[in-house]
Order: structure tokens, then C-alpha cells, then sequence
């Protein structure tokens, strides 16, 4: 038994078993994470439906990565700035975070999760890759809002790192929705064909597969019939938006062949011209906040 449970909050439960978890329900709002790559696999405000989407094909456990809610990719984003770096997306989001705190304010509930000691992972793809005493820490407040913050520390030597929190939001289908807050942002695309230096003209909607990082620091509202849902981030240079469509969903074994139509990634990162040089000694910290507004 994990010796923080005792001193678990009102409103936090832990799960065990091969896919751990912790499950928040206040009157404030419902959520559950996964200690696993430490994912945000739901969230809902009180009265709200269920904000976050993860596929029904998803897999769950130590080592794979969940399809679905918010996993954290970094320390590099996909293959990297020099395109090679593996596990695709690093390896925080696959790793078995540890909670370390959990209180609750109001009816808030927050938790905070730590990255292992990397020397007690040494043996995961990509660890080797970055100086051994790397840290992160992730903390988790869920209620009225969603909001989560990464701190990746580099206490002796010089690292670059990219970062995201990929958050996969469920819509009720993706070509009637739209991105406010992107209007005039330079993008790549990173979608078949697409450029390396493209700018974004009005809002953000979706007829193809769409892969683009955004350089931008502004907030976003993807706005879905009556209902707006705000990502407001602080420490982020870049905002990355994703839908594979049919073709790609098609491709990958951890996604159903039509579910592409109800998600999209509105993604809260630091990635290729935005990653972040850390000097020895150095931390940074990035956050997303999420809200919803129902008309
Ligand atoms: O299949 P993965 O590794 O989870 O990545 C999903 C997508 O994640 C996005 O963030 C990337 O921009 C895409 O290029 C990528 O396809």
C-alpha cells in the first residue's frame, strides 16, 4: 500500500492493479489520472459532460502509451528538433510516475506526480539519452478548471528539451467545430505536403488531416456548438493541433477507424524553433488551464 494513501483527500480515491489510477469527484468536477506516463484520462466540470476523449481501442498499463486524455510528451517532441530521438514523443508519457502529494482546497483537488529517478529507469528507451539526474514534476488540480503544470529540471548540465500536454478533447465531430485564438500565428505543418512556415488566417477548422505547432502564447477556445472550452497556458511558446483523419487513423492499431471524427488535440507545448534551452541548474515550467463554458 502506497503510504500516502492513508492521508488521501475527501474526494480522491486511488485505483490499483495493472493500470493504476487516481479518481477525483467533488462537487466541484470528476476527473481520473493515470500513474501511468501520469495521463489525465478524464475530466468534467460539475454539471458538464466529459471533456477529455481517449479511444476505445486504447491501451492501458505500465510501458505503453494511452490513447486518449492528456499524455505528457517530452523531454523531446516526436522525433525530436534533429528528428532522431526514440521513443517517438520520449518517454515520460509511457514511465510510472509516483504520487508524492494530494491535498484539497475548497473542492479542488490537487495532486502532485514525480517522474522516477532516472537512475531507477535506466533501462527505458530514451532515458540514456538525457542527463541522469533529470526531474519532472507534474501537478494536477481538478474541479471548476482543469490545470496542470510541468516542471522539468536539469540541475548540473545544459539540456534542450520539447514538451507537450497532448490533449485530446472529444467533440461531436470535428469538421463543425472551430479553434479561435490562433488568427495570424505562423505555423509548420507537419501534415503530408505541408510547408515548413505557413500563417493561420481567421479560425482553425478541420476538412483534412491536420498536423501544425503553432508558434503562439495565446489562449484558445475550440468552440463546439453552444459549447466553448478554453485553454489558457502560461511557459508555452507553441500550440500544436492534430487530427489524422482516415487515412492515418486507419494506420494506427490503438485507434478505431471512425473515431477521428469525434476528437481533436489542441496541444499546450514546447516544440522544434520553441523548445526550451534549460542552463545547468535550470527548471522550467509550463502550464495549460482548461474551463468550459456551456451557453
Ligand atoms: O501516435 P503518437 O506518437 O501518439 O503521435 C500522435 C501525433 O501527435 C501529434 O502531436 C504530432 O504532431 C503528430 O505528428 C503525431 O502523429
Amino acid at each position: 500500500m502506497n503510504p500516502l494513501d492513508s492521508a488521501l483527500p475527501d474526494g480522491l480515491s486511488r485505483l490499483d492493479g495493472e493500470a493504476p489510477r487516481l479518481v477525483v469527484d467533488t462537487p466541484a468536477g470528476r476527473g481520473e489520472i493515470h500513474l501511468d506516463g501520469a495521463t489525465v484520462t478524464r475530466w468534467a466540470p460539475a454539471g458538464a459532460d466529459e471533456v477529455l476523449w481517449v479511444s476505445t481501442h486504447s491501451r492501458h498499463g505500465e510501458g505503453v502509451a494511452i490513447r486518449g486524455g492528456v499524455p505528457i510528451c517530452a523531454p523531446w517532441f516526436g522525433t525530436g528538433r534533429a528528428k532522431n530521438r526514440s521513443p517517438q514523443h520520449g518517454f515520460f508519457r509511457t514511465v510510472r510516475w509516483a504520487l508524492t502529494e494530494a491535498r484539497r482546497d475548497g473542492d479542488d483537488v490537487t495532486v502532485v506526480l514525480s517522474l522516477p529517478p532516472l537512475s531507477e529507469i535506466a533501462d527505458v528507451p530514451g532515458v540514456a539519452d538525457v542527463p541522469a539526474d533529470l526531474t519532472a514534476t507534474y501537478t494536477v488540480t481538478m474541479g471548476a478548471q482543469l490545470r496542470m503544470t510541468l516542471t522539468i529540471a536539469s540541475p548540473t548540465e545544459p539540456l534542450e528539451i520539447e514538451e507537450a500536454l497532448h490533449t485530446y478533447f472529444r467533440v461531436s465531430d470535428v469538421e463543425t467545430i472551430h479553434l479561435e485564438g490562433l488568427d495570424g500565428a505562423r505555423y509548420a505543418d507537419k501534415a503530408p505536403g505541408g510547408r515548413a512556415v505557413n500563417a493561420q488566417s481567421g479560425d482553425v477548422t478541420f476538412r483534412r488531416e491536420t498536423d501544425r505547432v503553432y508558434a503562439s502564447t495565446e489562449t484558445v477556445t475550440l468552440v463546439d456548438g453552444d459549447r466553448r472550452v478554453v485553454v489558457a497556458k502560461a511557459g508555452s511558446n507553441n500550440t500544436v493541433v492534430w487530427n489524422p483523419w482516415e487515412r492515418k487513423a486507419a494506420e494506427m492499431g490503438d485507434f478505431g477507424d471512425d473515431e477521428w471524427h469525434g476528437m481533436v488535440c489542441v496541444e499546450t507545448a514546447n516544440a522544434l524553433a520553441g523548445r526550451i534551452a534549460l542552463g545547468a541548474g535550470e527548471s522550467h515550467t509550463m502550464t495549460a488551464t482548461i474551463s468550459v463554458q456551456d451557453a
